[in-house]
């Protein structure tokens, strides 16, 4: 079994501690906590009793270095690199499921985050979470940047037809609608029930911390700068992330093209399901599972692509996403403990 360790305690950390309850070759050896140091984490999460023998602990880096292969961190941003730079040393491999090393460029990290980073040396050593993608690199990296939840959705929904050379690199429109677990487990206002039930609203208009993931990753997929317009929306339900992203044809491209390129770049993609014409993504289809659902539509009289996704933010938005790069890395099977439908209705 490989000895696992998590720092954190919050959402996508019960989420990991679930996934790999159920992984036939990991083991969670030890999950980092401030709040809840000595207390059973199937106590702070009782949906694991049964599940979960592990016991939260003070943080305590050489512990990791000794007895863990590899760390997943589930912290706030701006926290782990320090540590990711320590653990890489000792040899341990690191996936940070927070934004430290998503951004290529430390300027545009901390014009965002509006912290310094502290390990700009290793952002040409993390590699970009997204298997879809970056397969190959993930296998021999020490450091996996998982991606932040919306990018996930936009730019799996995206990636194909800009690679492809079939869609303009401008105006493209992406809008999301996100589950509230998204915040993650501390109290806030903005998640307050009362705050978010029974209505919906955008937040973070023109210049969400996303927004430059998603035209960085796009921008790769294309080999040219790619423009975006990117706005998230709050709605009341704990799980899920729904987005739709609008981009122009470019002339002479067909919808039969257009479907090819997701069939062509799907084809081998267990967690990708490219939906059948006329289908279109539902966040409960995907509720607790590691897939990604994507429905197309083509409206070839105003020459536009409507392409639909939906995530569960936190499984392929992250935990689960972050275990698919764990296996990639351990050259396990790729959907050990992570092959399972979603919850419906
Ligand atoms: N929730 C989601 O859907 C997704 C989250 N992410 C990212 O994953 C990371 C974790 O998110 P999530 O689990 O939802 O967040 P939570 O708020 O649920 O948990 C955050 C964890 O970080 C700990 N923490 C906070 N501040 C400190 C500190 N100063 N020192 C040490 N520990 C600290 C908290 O412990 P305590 O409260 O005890 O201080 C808690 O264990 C974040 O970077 C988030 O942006 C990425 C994709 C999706
Ligand atoms: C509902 C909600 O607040 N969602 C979060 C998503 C954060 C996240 O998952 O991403 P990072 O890892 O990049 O912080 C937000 O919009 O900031």
């Amino acid at each position: 079994m490989i000895p696992v360790g998590i720092i954190g305690d919050g959402y996508t950390a019960a989420e990991l501690v679930r996934v790999l309850s159920r992984h036939r070759r990991a083991r969670v050896a030890t999950v980092f906590s401030t709040e809840n140091i000595d207390k059973g984490f199937a106590e702070v999460y009782p949906h694991l009793l049964r599940f979960s023998e592990v016991i939260c602990e003070k943080a305590d880096i050489d512990k990791l270095k000794r007895e863990c292969q590899v760390v997943f961190l589930a912290l706030p941003h701006g926290l782990s690199a320090p540590i990711v730079r320590e653990l890489i040393g000792s040899g341990v491999r690191c996936i940070d499921l927070g934004a430290d090393f998503r951004l290529k460029d430390p300027k545009i990290y901390e014009e965002y985050y509006e912290v310094t980073h502290e390990a700009p040396e290793l952002l040409d050593v993390a590699v970009y979470g997204l298997p879809e993608i970056y397969r190959e690199k993930i296998r021999g990296t020490m450091i996996v940047a998982n991606p932040g939840c919306f990018p996930t959705g936009a730019i799996l929904a995206l990636a194909p037809l800009l690679k492809e050379g079939l869609v303009e690199t401008e105006n493209i429109v992406i809008d999301s609608k996100t589950g509230v677990s998204g915040a993650g487990r501390s109290l806030k206002l903005a998640s307050h029930f009362c705050e978010v039930n029974e209505g919906v609203k955008a937040y973070s208009v023109g210049s969400h911390r996303h927004a430059p993931e998603i035209a960085q990753e796009l921008s790769f997929a294309a080999g040219q700068e790619v423009e975006i317009t990117f706005t998230p929306h709050l709605i009341p339900m704990s799980r899920g992330i729904l987005t739709t992203a609008y981009v122009k044809l470019r002339p002479g491209v067909t919808e039969e093209q257009v479907r090819q390129a997701f069939a062509d770049q799907y084809a081998d993609e267990h967690f990708v399901r490219v939906l059948p014409e006329g289908t279109y993504p539902h966040t409960r289809w995907v509720y607790g599972s590691n897939f990604v659902d994507i429905g197309i539509f083509v409206d070839d009289k105003k020459r536009r692509a409507i392409i639909i996704s939906a995530i569960d933010n936190l499984n392929k938005g992250a935990s689960g996403q972050a275990v698919q790069n764990f296996n990639i890395m351990f050259g396990l099977e790729e959907t050990e403990a992570l092959d399972f439908a979603g919850i419906f209705p």
